[in-house]
């Protein structure tokens, strides 16, 4: 019997390497966190939004990891900005994977741009450069610092009083890390934001009325997870679902 399966949508760089071909990527420290939580991560390298409908029944959850990458600001009626750097590919895919995600009610989590994915998937939008916004912090991470550094707790959020995430995080404020330079402007539809930074900046949202586990954070909850406990009631409630789904999937095989 195989574990849950969670889908980890990859992103296309062209890396710093002899060989001028393209690559498909994962930063291992998302497909690790899963795979603590018992749940075994999956790629479909190729996969474009035409698959979607063949493979997201094959799935227990959709994770939708952090990037250096911007999702493409065409696709909330802008224009990207001459210093994106800019994964079409991953955009296509998750534009129509975040509406079947829902609709299918798979469970679907997003960190960072895919906190981002889920709202302009569902016709939000972004400020491109949350730092040059007037009243808005900078949220980027101090880029020459080492990891520990980077990923370290930058601000607190407050959460809603009543919501899951004041569950997880046991009361209505928590630290959180922030490593982004965009961030939500407008809410898509039927969004609800669950937590904000100290400058209103959104940091959480939820799906209204999703059937299934449907959230998206600002944050890097899958950075050292097991010793955070917030990180980890987070990324287990998801966890929870996945295993929800695939009981109810075996069950009707
Ligand atoms: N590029 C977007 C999204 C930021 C983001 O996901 N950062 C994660 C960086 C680390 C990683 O690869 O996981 C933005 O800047 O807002």
């Amino acid at each position: 019997m195989h574990k849950p399966l969670v889908w980890l949508p990859a992103c296309h760089r062209n890396l710093d390497l002899s060989d001028p071909g393209g690559y498909i990527v994962l930063a291992d420290r998302y497909a690790e966190a899963v795979a603590e939580m018992d749940l075994q991560p999956v790629l479909f390298p190729l996969a474009g939004a035409g698959d979607v409908d063949a493979l997201l029944p094959l799935v227990d959850g959709v994770l939708l990891t952090g990037s250096p990458s911007n999702v493409e600001a065409t696709h909330y009626g802008g224009t990207a900005l001459p210093t994106d750097l800019l994964d079409p590919r991953r955009d296509a895919l998750t534009m129509r994977l975040v509406r079947a995600a829902i609709d299918s009610a798979v469970p679907l989590f997003g960190v960072c741009r895919g906190l981002q994915e889920i709202n302009v998937a569902l016709g939000g939008t972004l400020h491109q450069q949350v730092h040059a916004q007037e009243g808005l912090l900078d949220h980027r991470e101090p880029e020459d610092e080492p990891l520990e550094v980077q990923f370290g707790h930058r601000h607190e959020i407050r959460i809603e009083a009543g919501s899951a995430l004041e569950d997880w995080a046991g009361g209505t404020t928590a630290q959180v890390n922030s490593l982004h330079g965009q961030g939500i402007n407008r809410l898509g539809t039927g969004l609800v934001a669950e937590a904000f930074a100290p400058d209103g900046l959104v940091e959480a949202v939820r799906v209204q009325g999703s059937a299934s586990f449907a959230y998206g954070v600002q944050w890097h909850p899958e950075w050292r997870h097991a010793t955070t406990p917030f990180y980890a009631r987070t990324f287990e409630a998801f966890a929870r679902a996945c295993r929800e789904r695939c009981a109810r999937r075996k069950s009707s095989a």
